[in-house]
């Protein structure tokens, strides 16, 4: 869709939806290429496997209890309330606006060494060799900051998608000082997985997931009625459209319902980094996509008060966006 195309609130068209694809493309050319290095990937993968691996009473410090606390591991989704728990084990930490980390295992706070470029000349002989590193903060900060600018790229393209300025979503969410919380997901062997799920269907709360998965696959979306697996495509991000997107976009994008199973065999983890807006933020449909044939679709609620609503009960589907239907 070309910029500057006026707001219309006709359904989206194949052909905005390739440049939407185009976009990602791009973005995840950016991720394979210039963006988040396969090493930080790596790196943070195991920094979280390490913190599942420590003693019990170790990650008991971070067994918080509120759905804001900036550290918090657990059980299942919300041991509190749930009846049945599910075969999970989690750690939720929020990074943005305020960054956290936990102090063990250390791989979360180390420095990183990456390498930038790697310059071999050959000619008959050896001719040039420049090897360029840097030392970059920890692990997680830096993994965090490049995994947010994928996301900001991202929304410029679903902006754009929507026929609205391409920073219109950064800017009426307040990104920049937007949520952002790494959440790690681990699953391991369940001997009767055909009773058990690992996490429930739900779409997530904020804008955009990026989520890395180990090769066990256990990841569904709904699609069409049907529960469709996902599996891990290497050196790349699975991207979730959240609430937050459908109701900016005034139901335009819908936000993914989706579901994690478990196996018998093998142990599943998934580290997703969610990007939503700041905590304090009133979200509504983008006034611009609103008018007469299409009124607004969703109430507005203040970001804060929907994480809380939605991570306090059980997770139910899409229940929580569906309490805000007009
Ligand atoms: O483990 C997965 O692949 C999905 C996890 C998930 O949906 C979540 O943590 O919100
Ligand atoms: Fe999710």
């Amino acid at each position: 869709m070309p910029r500057g195309r006026p707001a219309t609130n006709a359904p989206i068209l194949a052909e905005d939806v390739a440049r939407i694809l185009d976009k990602l493309v791009k973005a995840f050319r950016k991720v394979i290429n210039h963006g988040v290095p396969e090493s930080l990937r790596h790196a943070m993968f195991d920094a979280c496997k390490s913190f599942f691996d420590l003693a019990e009473k170790e990650k008991l410090e971070y067994a918080g209890k509120h759905v804001l606390d900036p550290i918090r591991c657990g059980t299942s989704f919300n041991a509190s309330v749930e009846k049945v728990f599910f075969w999970r084990d989690f750690l939720k930490v929020f990074v943005h606006p305020e960054f956290h980390a936990p102090n063990k295992p250390s791989g979360f706070r180390q420095g990183f060494l990456i390498l930038n470029s790697f310059n071999l000349r050959l000619n008959g002989t050896l001719k040039d060799v420049n090897l360029k590193f840097s030392f970059s903060r920890e692990i997680s900060l830096e993994y965090c900051k490049r995994t947010r600018e994928v996301a900001a790229e991202l929304l410029k393209g679903i902006s754009e998608s929507l026929g609205l300025e391409e920073n219109y979503i950064n800017k009426a969410l307040e990104l920049d000082i937007g949520v952002q919380v790494l959440l790690a997901n681990l699953y391991p062997p369940c001997p009767q997985p055909e009773l058990a799920m690992g996490i429930p269907p739900h779409s997530d709360h904020g804008c955009l997931t990026l989520l890395m998965q180990n090769e066990v696959g256990g990841l569904q979306l709904k699609h069409n009625g049907h529960w469709v697996q996902v599996n891990a495509i290497p050196k790349s991000y699975l991207v979730n459209t959240a609430d937050h997107i459908e109701i900016l976009s005034n139901g335009k994008y819908k936000s993914v319902l989706h579901r994690a199973v478990v196996n018998e065999k093998c142990t599943r983890m998934s580290v997703a980094v969610q990007h939503g807006p700041s905590l304090e933020t009133f979200v509504t449909p983008a006034f611009e996509l609103v008018n007469k044939e299409n009124p607004a679709a969703y109430h507005g609620m203040k970001y804060k008060d929907y994480v809380e609503q939605q991570q306090s009960g059980s997770l139910n589907g899409k229940s929580c966006l569906e309490r805000l239907r007009v």
